[in-house]
């Protein structure tokens, strides 16, 4: 008698009895059966295993919590991100770090364009008029021209500077400021966004596996099927740029240096962006051919979001562990539509505005105030029927650097009017600004809700983290009280 390989079916069960086999089963036709047996096992395994995954991902939903980060461009929330992440998740972050370095030049290289052009235009229109004319309108009266830090706009025309001329540098730099293009596309894969200003780039969530990808193609395939790891493999366009940036290093330290690139800052000519600054002043460091960014170069990189980026954390808090789903915007008016269908189920939001911008307009709109901008949007979020029930964050940032401009001299009345004739110090400033986000607030506060605010600079670690823990905080008790959650 043949040995029964034990069947799918068990003895007792009387579907067993109506489904056995025949006794007139030949060896063929009990291999047959046995294999669609072992089959019918395979797909019922598959489909147990796929309803436990189910009942895993609705469990989890029900304890998750869902934070916005919004705020107008360049106001901080990716950044604001990157400290969740530095925070929560601080080994992808290390898995991440070559890709940054791609975004870091692309800074850096958009950076000396943009002072080779206003260096030009400038140098144009120099050939026009005097000098005089030319430097001094806003820069001598209010922008801290009177500082003993601050240079003479007018030493920069002095022609006894021992640095090489502009033309020079900007002949051998042109090179490097080619490759702006090839970087930006990398970036972005291809993606261009049209009314982006100055040409900035829109990255969508997973760019910095994307931008490896879009470098090697399959090619990085092969090296991770060949087990050499991902890490060490850099794009080769990055590398070259490295290569130019290490020969030209010289260069630019000189070009940032120039009495004349001095002279258009201080007089406000040249106006170049917070990256740009930290960069330039690093540049040695960065390139290097060694060059690995470091956590704060991270922290300081510049890329435009675009769309969503949804990023999960796993929060532990009183020895619970809760998912995190943290939504990351682009903050451009452009991409506002895009956060509407996330107000749904957000359980709460931290809204970012850059304190520091009372001197600047919009990128989107350059003749709209970017703190203008940041209140009409919080109205906005204040007053929307599907936030009504959610807890309300506001982050006061860039701190840091509205203490330097202040500490410059640049005075807040002159482009905020109603500022008067405060005291243009920065407690003055920032409770000034403080308290029109709270007047915003009071005035759509239907159900009476409390608005958290905090001082931040969210490039800075330490204070971040903890404010960050702060919040953590507060979002739980609410979590705690919400009946639907607990
Ligand atoms: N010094 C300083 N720089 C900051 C601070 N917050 C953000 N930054 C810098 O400002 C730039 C813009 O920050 P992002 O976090 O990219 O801005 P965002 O709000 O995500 O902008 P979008 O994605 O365009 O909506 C980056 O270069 C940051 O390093 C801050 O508190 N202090
Ligand atoms: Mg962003």
């Amino acid at each position: 008698m043949p040995i029964r390989t034990p069947s799918l079916y068990s003895q007792d069960d009387p579907i067993t009895e109506a489904l056995k086999p025949p006794p007139s089963e030949t060896e063929a036709q009990r291999q047959i059966r046995l294999q669609e047996e072992a089959e019918a096992k395979r797909i019922s395994e598959q489909i147990d295993e796929d309803l436990r995954q189910e009942r895993e991902i609705l469990k989890r939903r029900r304890g998750e919590v869902k934070l916005l980060l919004l705020g107008q461009a360049e106001s901080g929330k990716s950044t604001l991100q990157k400290q969740f992440q530095l925070m929560y998740r601080p080994h992808s972050l290390d898995q991440e770090r070559v890709s940054w370095k791609t975004v870091i030049f692309f800074n850096v290289v958009r950076s000396i364009k943009h002072i080779l052009t206003t260096l030009e235009s400038w140098e144009d229109a120099m050939n026009e008029t005097q000098p005089e004319a030319k430097f001094g309108v806003p820069g001598s009266s209010s922008a801290g021209m009177s500082s003993p830090r601050s240079a003479s706009p007018y030493r920069a025309l002095s022609p006894v500077s021992s640095k090489a001329s502009t033309s020079a540098l900007r002949i051998r730099l042109l090179p490097l400021v080619g490759m702006d293009a090839a970087l930006a596309d990398r970036l972005s894969g291809g993606v261009t966004v049209s009314g982006s200003g100055k040409g900035s780039v829109f990255v969508r969530t997973g760019w910095q596996s994307r931008t490896l990808e879009n470098a090697f193609g399959r090619k990085r395939q092969q090296h991770i099927d060949n087990g050499k790891a991902p890490e060490v493999v850099q794009d080769p366009l990055t590398q070259d740029v490295n290569h130019m940036l290490e020969a030209s290093s010289e260069d630019i330290k000189d070009l940032w240096e120039h009495p004349t690139v001095r002279g258009l800052i201080t007089a406000r000519r040249l106006k170049l962006d917070e990256w740009s600054e930290f960069f330039l002043r690093n540049i040695s460091r960065i390139s290097a051919i060694e060059y690995i960014p470091t956590t704060d170069d991270i922290l300081h990189a510049r890329i435009q979001t675009m769309g969503v980026a949804e990023h999960i954390f796993d929060v532990n808090i009183h020895g619970k562990t809760v998912s995190w789903h943290l939504y990351d915007v682009g903050g451009a008016r452009g991409q506002r539509h895009t956060w509407v269908p996330y107000f749904d189920d957000a359980n709460a939001i931290i809204f970012v505005a850059p304190v520091s911008a009372f001197d600047q307009y919009l990128e989107e709109d350059p003749r709209t105030n970017r703190i203008d901008d940041s209140l009409q949007l919080f109205t906005q979020i204040c007053s929307n029927p599907l936030l009504k029930n959610v807890h309300l964050v506001l982050f006061l940032n860039k701190t840091d650097l509205l203490k330097a401009k202040l500490d410059n001299g640049l005075r807040v009345a002159k482009y905020i009017t109603s500022f008067g004739n405060r005291k243009n110090d920065y407690e003055t400033v920032v409770q000034y600004f403080r308290a029109h986000f709270l007047q915003v607030h009071r005035r759509n506060n239907e159900n009476r809700r409390v608005l958290y605010t905090h001082f931040t600079s969210v490039v800075d670690t330490k204070a971040t983290q903890r404010i960050i823990g702060n919040v953590r905080d507060s979002i739980f008790r609410g979590y705690l009280q919400s009946a639907a959650l607990v």
